[in-house]
């Protein structure tokens, strides 16, 4: 909790009729209830008043960071009724000769449970018109001198998104908010897919926003990034096919405002997926910066992910449940349990350059955490890599010896670049992956039977270690490439000549026959919910790559008297 700095304003102001001592500061406005009989404790100096001091009495003092204020507004209270500022009204009660007071109201952040933010607000009154436009006044300068909240949005709606609630959502729950807060903004309702993509890539004037918001899901969140990412490469002249040149980070931030189907960045950034709190850390202008992956096929751009990309298992039920996108979000479900039966395994081979230098693995009990210092201290040292980039990339190539291969038959293979908490799985696949430490976590869960591929599932949703079983390894790269088994080498594949033309002939059959446990030669690879077209791919994490309207998710608060200033 942050301590007040030099006060700016100190008064006596009442809120609900009790006097309250009143102060703001650039950093916490403060309001004290005064007590008229302080409670006298012999052996406490008398600024000890609280006889138990350990939490600070919430009804009676309260303090908020100015950066959290969302905004101000004048009021007018007469005989305890309040009325909005209007000239006219305050005219009549003055000829009236009627007991009329000023009165500004505050609003602002208040934290609830599971790291949903609400808009609460406080009116304070005074009976001195130039006093209360002071505090109004004071109050807007400070906000105002708060350079990193947005003023202008682009913001694009997915009307299909989840329950195909995101027009509601963002009318009802966002728009009025980003009004209070004096936000403006230019709003398209996307009218088909790669709609904001394609305006991002070529028509939106970027200059104008502060920032560019989705309301959607996962694939509404990619189709932004696609959109932002090539275009601020063209701004820099930097290729954005290259399957070797360092991407040039995008200034502008980007908000989500969950109405999805999994909403796993939105989860995993900010602890929950609630559109209020998602558009209240846009308005106070939060800033987290995320790890963006890229995935090229034979030197060939394909895709960016920043969640999940996933080949076997997350492939074969994104593939099932496109198919069935009627169902909304409970496609998933269908989907997951019907692959879960399928039981399908592939087979080829893993290669990956461990992530070297960095502080954390995947088996880490700690988790990425708003102010992560360990995304701050490998995205320093990503930064400094990849200055001298030309050389590193050098010192990649595989006959470094530093990368390492794996070959094998997989039930999945699965890439997180941050922990895709979501709520089927609310610690995630990877939970102590980063969200920015420029690394992925590279998941394998070798072919198992089913009742120990369900033990690894249901580890998700549990506390237990779903890497604690002998079929799966984990690693923390920073590049890896997969090649399915049938795309290999002649000679490797030679070797297995015999074997390959039963299953050629068996995978011809049992696509229509499941259920008899011969797996198909090839997944696909389940990208930020996007299936890929290609399954050989080279994948490279841009440490740091984007930023969003986030601050990662908060730590429960732990109260701690001497900083809190109400209790001093
Ligand atoms: C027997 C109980 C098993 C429960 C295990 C559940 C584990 C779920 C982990 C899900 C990780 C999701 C990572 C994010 C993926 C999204 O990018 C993608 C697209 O999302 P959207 O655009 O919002 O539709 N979602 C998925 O691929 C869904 C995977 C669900 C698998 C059950
Ligand atoms: N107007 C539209 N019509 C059809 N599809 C769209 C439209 N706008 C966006 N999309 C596409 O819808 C897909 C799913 O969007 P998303 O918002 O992620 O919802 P969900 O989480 O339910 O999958 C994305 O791939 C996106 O490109
Ligand atoms: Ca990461």
């Amino acid at each position: 909790m942050e301590r007040p700095g030099r006060l700016l304003l100190q008064s006596e102001l009442r809120v609900r009729n009790a006097a309250y001592d009143v102060s703001l500061s650039r950093s916490l406005l403060i309001w004290k209830r005064r007590t008229s009989s302080p409670v006298y404790h012999p052996f406490r100096p008398r600024f000890c008043v609280p006889l138990f001091p350990r939490r600070p009495d919430p009804g009676v003092c309260h303090s908020v960071p100015v950066s959290e204020i969302i905004s101000v507004r004048e009021e007018e209270e007469e005989n305890g009724s309040r009325q909005r500022d209007d000239g006219s009204w305050k005219k009549i009660r003055e000829r009236e000769g009627k007991d009329c007071r000023q009165a500004f109201t505050v609003l602002y952040v208040e934290r609830c449970r599971q790291h949903r933010w609400r808009c609460a607000e406080v009116t304070f009154t005074c009976s001195d018109e130039a006093v209360c436009q002071h505090w109004v006044s004071s109050i807007r300068e400070q906000l105002a001198s708060n350079t990193s909240r947005p003023k202008h949005l682009l913001v694009y709606i997915n009307p299909y998104g989840g329950k195909r609630q995101g027009k509601r959502i963002y009318e009802q729950k966002v728009a009025p908010l980003f009004t209070q807060a004096g936000i403006s903004t230019s709003v398209i309702v996307t009218e088909y897919a790669n709609h904001a993509r394609d305006h991002l890539k070529m028509e939106a004037e970027l200059k104008k926003f502060d920032g560019v918001v989705c309301v959607g899901g996962d694939g509404m969140f990619s189709e932004i990034i696609h959109g932002l990412i090539w275009r601020t490469q063209i701004d820099c002249g930097v290729d954005p096919n290259s399957t070797e040149e360092a991407l040039s980070p995008c200034s502008l931030r980007i908000g989500i405002i969950p109405a999805g189907s999994t909403d796993c960045i939105c989860f995993a950034s900010v602890g929950t997926n609630d559109p209020v709190t998602s558009a209240l850390h846009i308005i106070v202008g939060d800033s987290q910066p995320l790890d963006v992956c890229s995935v090229h096929h034979n030197n060939m751009f394909l895709r960016y992910s920043v969640s999940l990309l996933g080949y076997g298992f997350y492939g074969d039920v994104l593939s099932d449940s496109e198919r069935k996108r009627w169902m909304g979000p409970a496609r998933y479900d269908f989907s997951g349990l019907k692959m879960f039966l399928t039981h399908h395994y592939y087979e080829g081979t893993v290669s990956y350059l461990p992530a070297k230098g960095i502080i954390g693995t995947p088996r880490d009990a700690t988790r990425c955490r708003s102010g992560c210092v360990i995304c701050q201290h490998n995205g320093q040292l990503n930064s400094e890599r990849s200055e001298k980039y030309e050389m590193d990339e050098a010192s990649d190539s595989e006959s470094s010896g530093e990368w390492r291969t794996i070959r094998g038959k997989f039930l999945a293979i699965n890439a997180a670049s941050m922990s895709c908490a979501c709520p089927r799985s609310p610690k995630g696949l990877s939970p102590a992956a980063h969200l920015a430490d420029g690394t992925t976590d590279l998941i394998l869960v070798r072919k198992c039977s089913r009742f120990n591929f369900l033990r690894h599932l249901l580890r998700h949703t549990s506390k237990d270690d779903q890497f604690d079983l002998t079929f799966i390894e984990v690693h923390r790269v920073r590049r890896f490439r997969f090649m399915p088994r049938h795309c290999q080498s002649d000679s490797d594949l030679e070797l297995d000549l015999h074997e390959n033309s039963k299953r050629q002939i068996f995978s011809q059959i049992c696509k229509d026959h499941p259920a008899c446990g011969c797996a198909p030669a090839y997944s696909s690879w389940n990208c930020d919910g996007e299936i890929l077209t290609h399954t050989a791919i080279d994948v490279r994490v841009h440490g740091q790559l984007i930023k969003l309207f986030a601050r990662g998710i908060e730590e429960l608060p732990v109260f701690e008297d001497l900083s809190n200033p109400c209790a001093i």
